[in-house]
This record gives C-alpha cells, structure tokens and sequence, in this order.
C-alpha cells in the first residue's frame, strides 16, 4: 500500500512558514494529488485557516503545542484524516515553538506509523532575526538552533531585508550547523517544489556494507515485530542501544502475555504499561543514525 507522504513545517513564529505553505498548496492544487494540512496554533482562535481551500482536510489544532500539551489529539485527527480520505501528502504546520524531534514523536504513532512516510522537515528562518539571535532568551535562541539542526531543507526566508554579505554570512552560520540540509535563501518564502519532492527524510535500510556517512541529521524508522519476543532479550536490546536513538515508541508482545504492552522509551528510560487488546506491533525509532539495518537485524534476531 502506498504510504502517505508527511512534511512537517517548522520554524520560528512569523518566519514564513504559512507563506510557505500557501504556495506549496497552490503546487499540489495544480498537481490533483490528495492532500490535507493540519495547522496547530498556541491560541485558541485560527489565525492562519484562511490559507487553506475549503475542499482541502484541514485539521486546526489550537490551544497548545502538538510536542507537548495536544499530543493525544494531534494522534486522534490524524488517525481521523488516514481513515477518512485516500491522501498522498499531509502537511503540518507547527507552532513556532514547537522542537522538532518532539513533532516527529507526535506524529508518529505506534497505531498508524507504518502508513506515513516522513518526507522531512522544513524549516524557515527569518534571516535579520538569525543575525540578531544572540538577543533572544537563551531558550528561543537553542530552540532556534534545534529547528535548524534537525531540518532536512532551510528556507532562510526575508532576503530582501538583507545586504549580499548578511546573506552570505547566515548561508555559512547554517551550513556549519547542518551540512546535510539543502539551505536556500528566498523571498517570501519563494522555493523550487522541487526541493520538496526531492526530500527523504526517512532512512531507507541500506544494504549491508553501505558506507555509512557520519549524518547528524535525525531519522526514523519502524520496525513490526511478527510475533512475540522475550522480554529479557528485549532489554539486553535496549541497553545495547547508543545514546544517539532519542525515542522508541510502540507496541511488544512478550512470550509471558495474551497481550501487547504499550512501550515508550525516552533518553534511555524504558516505561511500560499494559494493554488489554491487540495492537499492531509496530516499533517506532527517532535518532541520529545513519544505517537502521543493523537495528533491524538485531530485532529480527529478538523474535526467533
Ligand atoms: N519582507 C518580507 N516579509 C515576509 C517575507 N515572507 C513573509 N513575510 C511576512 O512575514 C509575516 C509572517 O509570515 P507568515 O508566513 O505568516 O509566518 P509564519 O511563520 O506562518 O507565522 P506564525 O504563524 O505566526 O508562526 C507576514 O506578514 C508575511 O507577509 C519576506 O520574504 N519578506
């Protein structure tokens, strides 16, 4: 079954990403394809739905942050819009303050994340606020630098407001602190759709013996156990795991139980609670690795 693609906005408030999101709407209009956008923003009224055709699935989250006050609700109205309609894209556009690894937890939920394919994340930079982010609270400021590390294309947006050495010196500042991402500089949020449709987010297994590049740029993938496994077995696997897997999430059937218990592991602290129905056993993985095969042979070893 075909996957739905799944882009993820994310940038700084008032950088440009609804701008953004605008022209990629009017590209996927002329295109036919299937899409839905989902907007989550922190106040209680939509500001930016206007952006949207009304014959587009939109899904306004507000009131809170998708990576941390609505997770379970951002859960909930995705599962809503995979069942409702066939889509080949969805697009989120996330609050300004929201962390990227936190969004790609939210977004991918153990129930349906073998159905989506993280195409990437897309960050927009204000470029005059780049220049001055010194300034900003030390927060602002790392979450800033989050959303730039973590993106797989930067759109370093407001040229207009900048001279060519300004311009050059942000492309420089960015490059060093992501050099996987494509960065572009652009005005009103202005880029070749191109760039999109060239994004993998997702790490593909590679083949064993691949040459594995040193790639600081987060990574998923989901593992779907067949059957049950030890539980003993399990935690050897997790304590041999490196620090650079930030978030597992899923399900596991252990060889003791009639049924699954819901996993969550965060930073290296495993948590379990049980559940009392099956669950599609499937395993989900947020990091910084660059070669999933060797993780997923180690799972396959787990279910013999
Ligand atoms: N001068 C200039 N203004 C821009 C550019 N791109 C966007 N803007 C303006 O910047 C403001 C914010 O743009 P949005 O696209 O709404 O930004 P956003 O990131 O969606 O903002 P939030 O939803 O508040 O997080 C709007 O008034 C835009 O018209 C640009 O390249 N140059």
């Amino acid at each position: 079954m075909k996957k739905t693609e799944v882009y993820i906005l994310s940038g700084f408030l008032g950088t440009g990403k609804t701008t953004l999101l605008k022209q990629i709407l009017q590209h996927e209009k002329n295109s036919g394809r299937n899409i839905a956008v989902m907007m989550n923003e922190l106040g209680r009224v939509s500001i930016d739905s206007d952006a949207v055709d009304k014959d587009v699935p939109l899904k306004e989250l507000l009131g809170g942050c998708i990576c941390c006050t609505i997770q379970d609700k951002l859960e909930s109205q995705l599962q809503g819009l995979l069942f409702d309609h066939e889509l080949d894209a969805i697009y989120i556009e996330t609050t300004g303050a929201a962390h990227p690894v936190e969004v790609l937890d939210a977004v991918l939920s153990p129930l349906f994340a073998d159905k989506l394919e993280i195409k990437g994340i897309i960050t927009t930079v204000d470029g005059q606020q780049w220049l001055n982010r010194q300034s900003l609270n030390p927060q602002v400021h790392q979450l800033l630098l989050e959303q730039v590390k973590h993106a797989d294309l930067i759109i370093v947006n407001k040229s207009d407001l900048l001279n060519e050495s300004e311009q050059a010196k942000i492309s420089i500042d960015i490059q060093g602190l992501n050099s996987q991402a494509k960065c572009i500089l652009s005005t009103y949020s202005k880029v070749p759709i191109k760039l999109l449709e060239g994004l993998a987010h997702t790490q593909k297994v590679k083949s064993a013996g691949a040459h594995v590049q040193a790639d600081l740029r987060l990574s998923t993938f989901v593992h779907q156990f067949q059957g049950a496994v030890s539980q003993k077995d399990f935690e050897g696997f997790l304590r041999s795991l490196p620090d650079s897997i930030y978030r597992i999430k899923g399900y596991v059937l252990f060889d003791h139980s009639q049924y699954p218990d819901l996993f969550q592991y965060s930073y290296g602290m495993p948590l379990y609670m049980k559940e009392y129905m099956k669950m599609p056993l499937n395993l989900v993985f947020i990091g910084q690795v660059t070669d999933w095969i060797q993780l997923e042979q180690q799972l396959k070893k787990l279910e013999k």
